[in-house]
Order: C-alpha cells, then structure tokens, then sequence
C-alpha cells in the first residue's frame, strides 16, 4: 500500500514507535477520544488505523523550511492513504478468466500426450520385466538361503509353540506376584494359567495330530508331489527362520540417488542466485505442486515482480550449484504465453550431456518426410520431429559441436523415404556423409574448388528446378493440388517431377565465402529459400562461421527452422537463430564447448524454442541405414543420378536476370510485359530462358513474375503493343525503373559489404 509522505512537519518524530499519524491528525478525533473515561476502549494503533474510514485524497503541505537547530512548527493537516482500505471491487469475470486460464489439468501431463503415455508405459512395462527377469534368475540362491534358514525356523516354531501352549510369557508376572508376596493376585494368575494351558495343550495336540495324518499321507503320494510339500515347508521354516537383519529377496534396483525436488530446495536455489528482487522465500510463489514430469522434477515458480526468466537462466550454473546437480539437469524455462516471470524449473534425473539419443530411424524400415523427421529429445526425453516440407534449416555452431552428426540424422530420414530426391554436399571433405552416397542423386565430398564448384551448380540446377516446378504446379488441375503446393499425393505421382527434394550443404561457409562462387551461390539459395518451400525444394544448411560473409543474410533473415548447437557469443548466436534471439533469451552460449555436442536450441520446428539433443547415429548406424535405402531404392527404380552412376548434370549457364532484363529492354521502354521480355531473354539466352518461352501464355508471364519476386520487384497491369505492331492493351508486365533501381541498390549493398 501506498502513502502520501507522513512528515509534514518536515520531521521524522524522535521515536520511532510513537504512532505518526496520530501527532498530525489534530482535525480528527484521536483513536478513542470519544471514550476518554474510566470505562474507554484500550484500541491498539494498528486496529484503530484499519478502523478509520477512508479520507479523500489530500496533498501534503509542502515542507517549510526551518533554520538549522529551530523546533519545527507543527503544522495543521491530515495523513492519508492513496489506496482505499477494504476490499476492493473484485471482477468476478476477470477473476474467472484468469482461474480458467492457469488451471491444473484434469489429466496428469504425462497421460495428454499419447506419445509421452506410451512412453511412461514403455517405462513401467520396462521396469516390470527387469525385476522380474532379476529375481527369477535368482530363485535359486532364494530357495539356498530358506533352506539354510529351515532349521533355524523349525527351534524357532518348536519354542513358539511350546511358549503358548504352557503360556511361558506369564511367567514372568506370575513370578513377580510370588515376589511381592501378593497370594490374590498370585492364584488369580495361576487359575487363568491352568485354563488356558488345558485349552491350547488340546489345540496343540490337534495341529500335532494333523501335521502326523499330514506327513502319512505326503508319504505315500508321488515323489513330485513330496518334493513340493518338503519346498513349501522348507520354505515355511526358511521365512520363519529369517534373521531379522537380512531380507530374503535382494533389490532389483539401488533406490534412486536423485534428491526429490522440494518447494524448500527450490527456494533456496532460487534466493541465492544474486538476481536483485529475488533474495527471500516470498520472493518465489509456487503455481502448482512441484511434480514428476519424464524423468526429473516440474517446479511452476512465479518469479517476483520485474524479474525475468531470462534473468534465472542466466545463472544456469549457479542455479546447478545450488541445486547440488549436474549443469546438464537443470533446464529453467519460460512460459511467456502467461507472462515473462512465469518460470518452469525442470531438474532432470539425468545428466543430458551425458546422454546419447538413440534414432527411431536405426531400426525404422521407411520413413516419410511428411510427417516431418525424428530429430532428438528434449531434456524431458520427450521426442522432437523436425518438419520438413515448406521448411529450410539452418544448422550452426562452433566446429565440433554436433552441426555433422545432426545433419546426418535429417539425412536418415530423407534417404529413408522413397519419393525424395537427396542432393547431399559435405565440404569438409572428411566423408562424414559418404554412406549416404549410393543412394544421392547428386553427391559431393571435399574441400578443393572442384568439390564447392560441383556445389555451386546444385544450386543453380536447383534455382532453374525450383522455376520449372511453378510452372508446372500451376499447370495441376485445382482438384489434385487445391493449396498450390507439394502434398503427399502429388508427391507419390513421381511422373510429375514434383516430388520431394532435400539438398544439404554441410560447411556451406566455404560455399558462400568462396572468391568465384560465393555470391552467386549465396543468390541461388536465398532464391530457393524464398520460393521452393510450396514447390517440394528444401535447403538444409549448416555452418561452422555464421558471420555475414560466409552466410549471407538474405539466407540467415529467411530460413525456418534453426538449429543452433554451442556458439561463443551474442552475434553467432543471432545470426543462426534469428535477430533479437539471445535479448529473448534464447542463448546457445550456455552450452559447454564439447561437453555439450549434439545440445542446441531448436527454434522454429516447434511453437517455442527448444533445446533439443539430437539423436546421435554413428558410421556403422549410418551404413545400415543408407544400406536399407538403397535396397528400398533400387526396389521402387527411384535410383537416379549419381547413384545410378549417371554423369553430372551439364551445369546451368552462369546468367544475373536483372542484367539481362536491363539489356532487352530499351532506353525509352518505360513498361514492358512481360511475354514480351520473355521473348527476347530467349533470345538473348535461349540454354536458360528458352524453356521460359516455350510455356504457354499465363505460365510463361508467371515465369518472369516468379523469377523477380526475391528481388522484391513487383509486376503488375502495364499498358502495352504487340511487338509486331497492333492493338494495344493492358497485360501483366514490369516498369523498367524498378529493374535499375533494384540493380542499384544490389551492387550499392555489394559494395558496401565489401567495404565493411
Ligand atoms: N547428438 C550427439 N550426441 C552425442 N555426441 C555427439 C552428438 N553430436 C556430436 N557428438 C560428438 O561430437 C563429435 C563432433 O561432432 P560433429 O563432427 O558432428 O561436429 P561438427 O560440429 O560437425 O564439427 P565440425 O565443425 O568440425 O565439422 C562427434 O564425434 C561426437 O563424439
């Protein structure tokens, strides 16, 4: 609560106790004034405040000013409070909204997800069979230690019997009795004795009787059946017999090492981070019971007023430190769908680093890129799928990281499915991905300028697929391709040439950065990047040097999903995932050099960034995959070429579009269409535009429309006559300026990026 200043008098009171409001309040009837008698009200400070009714808002006087050492004037006026006591009108609905939003589900979170159920089954399932396999194999030690046990059991049940039939545990009592010299209390014992002695010799002398008729009768059954009778009591006496100290049945398992997460723990972790605002137990507000989520602790925290999330993650490795865990079990995470403070501490049983995911695509038959590619696990183990079609990735981090190993799992899948085309590029010539090599339609291994030239004319093979595939999409009947893009059922009819195709660059910096090829490279993918996604085309990108020159940002600014594994800082980090990443929190320097390869944050593949382990496939895992596609491969006759030993395509011409524009069209053209400059790009270029101009009337403008959309040139309605002469009329065609202002603008940016 809020209150106006007190000291309106421009002193504090010289007691601190003294009650402040009551010494400047002379207009108001002090607290129980009005019963000042014998009989009067004694009314603590406190009560008689909460008392008092609301005044109106009121301001302070302003100070006087008092020459040193004078005694102040007590100045007339009245303290208020800015907050209003009492209960505050409450929206009841406000109230209800936020209830229903931050409502505990009815169904535990683990059961939600059919994934994460089958899961925690598979868990139970799993356990189950261990401990039973681990005490069925060892039955036979069991029924040793009974049968040791059996004859300590058989005095133990002879004394037991002998004890209550003659009552012996009265003794005692009955012997204190003598003692003390009590004749009463003596015959009234031995009376209840004789009884109870005359009542259990005769259920004893049955149990004899019975055990005797019982061995007669084991004595002449089959000698299995013997055998059973002698192990159940051998087994009787063996349990009996058991020495208290030392159980029977060994443990399957050593109870669990890992220390409950509790709110005081949590707390205390919490206070001694040094995050200012966030020093003292009610600082920290629990939204929920600290519970079980996979195989850690969940801890819902609401974080004190103006600390972030952001904030606590920071200090990831104090945290750890105080949570007495493994760096690699503390994941804090936000939820900033409730607000930057809502905090959800998840401390793993398992140390992630020191995790390998295995891939559900080592023993996987087929895969379907469709349905996206299993990448890893979260650190709650949770399974995370990549999506694939319309998505570009882009995979950084510092060497030796993981960017190899994670493209190799994406490689797994894509090979894994029949229908889709590999070009597989790997520039570190270190033949990480050579397995996959009989199955590429395009493949390439090395470093030299031989290696990044044959990568180069992917791209531009790529750029001209990328033009054909919109052509011949738009060509499609509405029925088979309702959404103008590449589906499953298109993709399945392989004679449409619109199948999936995946072209990974692996060190893609010594692409982009390279003195011949680099620029044009870096064009051919930001063109792909822009326009393949609806048409099947995915690029996958990965890099060791995210800097502006060895990736262009035209392709950091416009690739979906990324993937970023350790990077030593802020500008690295932002470049592979995306401006502003590390502000919002999203840092991938908090992973450990090394010992956190395969760890990164995933952004893009799933509603909220994730760290995500990726699943680790090692050569010889690697090799029976690519084996098995092959043979799926060379089964559906998808085997193309490289892999079907075909020479390499002939490589597209070199060509810069808006150059070549620029050239057909004249001075005085101020607006052309755009069959028009078709026409004479073919002309001019026929190996590359010819195609364009042997499309039909709508399909060949949209080839131009197409080809000018990354460049951010519009075309549009333009007035204009047949080249032959005739009746002019308004087509789809393109203003010359916005050509030479984009060409302007194009090599300004090379120059200056040179420059700088
Ligand atoms: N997902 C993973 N799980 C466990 N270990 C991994 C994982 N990924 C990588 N590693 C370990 O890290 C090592 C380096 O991985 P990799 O070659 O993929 O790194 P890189 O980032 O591609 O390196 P470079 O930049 O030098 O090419 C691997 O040999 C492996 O031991």
């Amino acid at each position: 609560m809020t209150d106006i200043p007190t000291e309106t008098n421009g002193h504090r009171p010289t007691d601190p106790a003294a009650p402040l409001e009551l010494t400047v309040l002379p207009a108001r009837p002090p607290v129980g004034a009005e019963g000042d008698g014998p009989g009067a009200e004694v009314v603590s400070i406190e009560t008689a405040r909460d008392r008092r009714t609301p005044s109106p808002l009121t301001v302070p006087a302003p100070r006087p000013e008092t020459p040193a050492g004078a005694p102040a004037p007590v100045l007339e006026g009245e303290v208020v409070r800015v907050d209003v006591l009492g209960e505050a009108d409450r929206d009841w609905r406000a109230e209800l909204a936020e209830k229903n939003r931050t409502r505990r589900p009815i169904v535990p979170l683990w059961l939600r997800s059919r994934t994460d159920a089958i899961e925690t089954l598979r868990w139970a399932g799993e356990y189950a069979a261990y401990v039973a396999g681990y005490q069925l194999a060892r039955t036979p030690l069991y029924a040793g230690r009974l049968a040791v046990r059996a004859p300590r059991g058989l005095a133990r049940l002879v004394a037991g019997m002998v004890r209550w039939t003659f009552d012996l545990e009265g003794e005692p009592v009955r012997l204190s009795a003598v003692q003390k010299a009590d004749p009463e209390a003596y015959l009234k014992l031995s009376r209840q004795r004789d009884s109870r002695v005359r009542l259990r010799v005769w259920v004893s002398g049955a149990a004899l009787v019975t055990l005797l008729i019982a061995s007669i009768i084991v004595a002449s059954v089959p000698t299995a059946a013997q055998w059973t009778a002698l192990a159940v009591a051998v087994a009787v006496l063996g349990v009996i017999g058991r020495p208290a100290d030392r159980p029977l049945i060994d443990r399957a398992v050593i109870p669990t090492r890992v220390e409950k997460l509790t709110s005081d723990i949590v707390v205390r972790a919490l206070t001694v981070l040094g995050v200012s605002g966030l020093n003292a137990k009610a600082d920290v507000n629990f939204v929920a019971p600290i519970t079980r989520d996979g195989p850690g602790w969940r801890a819902d925290v609401d974080l004190p007023y103006g600390v972030t999330v952001t904030d606590v993650m920071d200090k990831r490795e104090r945290l750890a430190s105080a949570l007495r865990r493994p760096l690699g079990c503390i994941w804090p995470e936000g939820d900033s769908s409730i607000h930057e403070g809502r905090l959800i501490l998840w401390v793993g049983d398992k140390d992630l680093s020191k995790t390998i995911v295995k891939s559900p695509l080592d023993k996987a038959g087929s895969h379907d890129v469709f349905k996206g590619i299993p990448f890893g696990n979260d650190p709650r183990g949770r399974l995370v799928t990549v999506p694939i079609i319309e998505h570009n990735i882009l995979i950084g981090s510092q060497p030796g990281q993981g960017k190899t190993a994670s493209v190799r799992e994406l490689a797994a899948g894509i090979v894994l499915d029949v229908t889709t085309e590999a070009w597989f590029h790997e520039l570190k010539g270190t033949g990480d991905l050579d397995p996959y090599e009989k199955v590429c339609h395009r493949y390439v291994s090395g470093i030299d300028d031989a290696s990044i030239g044959y990568a180069a004319d992917s791209l531009a093979l790529l750029r001209k697929e990328v033009m054909r595939r919109a052509a011949a999409l738009k060509t499609l009947p509405a029925d088979l391709c309702p959404d103008r893009k590449v589906t499953r059922a298109i993709a399945d009819k392989r004679s449409l040439g619109l199948h999936p195709l995946v072209c990974i660059i692996d060190e893609c910096q010594n692409l982009f950065a390279h003195a011949e090829y680099g620029d044009k490279a870096g064009e051919d993918a930001e063109f792909i990047i822009k326009l393949g996604r609806a048409l099947g085309v995915v690029l996958i990108l990965a890099t060791q040097r995210p800097d502006k020159d060895s990736l262009p940002t035209g392709i950091s600014a416009n690739v979906s999903i990324r993937f970023c594994l350790r990077v030593a800082g802020q500008l690295e980090n932002d470049m592979i995932l995306g401006t502003s990443a590390y502000k919002n929190g999203i840092r991938a320097t908090v992973f450990q050099p090394k010992v956190d390869a395969g760890t990164g944050y995933l952004v893009g593949a799933t509603p909220m960034a994730k760290v995500v382990k990726a699943a680790y496939l090692d050569t010889p895992a690697t090799q029976r995959i690519a084996d098995r596609a092959h043979a799926l491969r060379a089964a559906a006759g998808v085997l193309s070429g490289h892999a079907a030993g075909e020479q390499p395509e002939a490589t597209a011409p070199a060509y810069d579009l808006l150059a070549d524009i620029a050239a057909v069209l004249a001075a005085g053209e101020a607006k052309v269409w755009n069959e028009t400059v078709v026409d004479r790009l073919a002309d001019l270029r026929p190996e590359v535009y010819g195609p364009w101009a042997e499309q039909e009337g709508p399909a060949r403008t949209a080839q131009l429309t197409n080809a000018l959309k990354p460049y951010g040139i519009k075309t549009g309605q333009v007035w204009g006559t047949p080249p032959g002469g005739g009746k002019g009329a308004n087509r789809i065609g393109i203003v010359r300026d916005d050509i030479l202002t984009a060409i302007t603008e194009r090599d300004g940016k090379k120059g200056f990026g040179a420059g700088s």
